[in-house]
């Protein structure tokens, strides 16, 4: 089946720093694909890249359907109002004024201000406004939540949902694993310009279910593990200890969240 999106060997460099490392990956469609990763990792690069707006030196992207974009936080001129955001970007794609769409985001609510007078969160419901006029196949969203309040979060992620079941493709940026976790079907994490994990959320869990972490606090100070074999690694553990004569003090063990081990992945720590 053809993907909505296929990128193969995409690398790219600021000056001497090559941020994309050769990346391959497709988005299928239909699915919300998240792309994770620690700041600076490269997913705005990433998303840039795909929505045309950088050039990349090398590899190819093959986007097969309509992209609607959310555009970056004051990217609009300060006494714009929000109607006339949305008729200027109706004009421009040349299609009709959905005004379900502005009702579902509250759009109309907003009329009497001016885009600086807006809340984050009334600013992202116009940027996701404006990228849905036109009713794209494909949905790019850079952070989408960032700067929201639990409120502003769980009404966006729930109009994303709904979006994803009306049959559109969404791609978002996030370093978020929660969040992540409870929208995408699929994400990659990025880790020093290359992917470190691909596939879903319940495979990433599978991956890493087994991990502990271990502290063991010693007369010497703290120290940290990891395992999968909780029994055999703190045996080795204390024979360590007790061979160099040094006395313990207390030992925790955590199953690790899915949110630590996304760290661990997204730094290089993992396996
Ligand atoms: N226009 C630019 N010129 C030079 N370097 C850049 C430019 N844009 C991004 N970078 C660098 O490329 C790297 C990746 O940046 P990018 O914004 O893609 O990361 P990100 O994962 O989206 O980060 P964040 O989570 O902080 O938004 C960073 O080291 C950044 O400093």
């Amino acid at each position: 089946m053809e993907h909505a999106i296929q990128i193969s060997g995409l690398k790219k460099s600021y000056g001497k720093t090559e941020v994309l490392k050769g990346l391959s990956f497709h988005v299928e469609k239909g699915e919300i694909f998240g792309i994770l990763g620690v700041n600076g990792a490269g997913k705005t690069t990433v998303l840039e890249c795909i929505e045309g707006f950088r050039k990349y030196e090398h590899g190819k992207i093959t986007i097969n359907g309509k992209a609607g974009i959310q555009l970056q936080s004051a990217s609009l001129p300060a006494y714009i109002k929000p109607m006339e955001a949305i008729r200027l970007f109706t004009k421009w794609k040349n299609t009709a004024i959905d005004t379900s769409l502005l009702a579902a985001l509250g759009i109309n609510e907003l009329k009497s201000k001016k885009y600086m007078e807006l809340s984050t969160g009334q600013k992202r419901r116009l940027h996701l406004a404006i990228a849905l006029t036109g009713n794209p196949d494909i949905l790019f969203l850079d952070e989408p939540t960032a700067g929201l309040d639990i409120e502003g979060r769980i009404s966006l992620h729930n109009q994303i949902r709904q979006l994803k079941e009306q049959g559109t493709t969404i791609i978002l940026a996030s370093h978020d694993m929660t969040e992540v976790e409870t929208l995408c079907d699929r994400i990659a994490i990025l880790n020093s310009g290359n992917i470190a994990f691909i596939g879903t959320t319940d495979e990433l869990a599978s991956k890493i279910g087994k991990k502990y972490q271990i502290k063991v606090l010693t007369e010497s100070g703290e120290d940290n593990y990891t395992a999968d074999n909780i029994g055999d690694t703190m045996l080795a553990i204390l024979e360590n200890y007790r061979s160099k004569s040094i006395n313990v003090l207390d030992i925790k063990v955590n199953r690790g969240t899915l949110e630590q081990h996304f760290v661990d992945i997204a730094k290089g720590d993992f396996l």
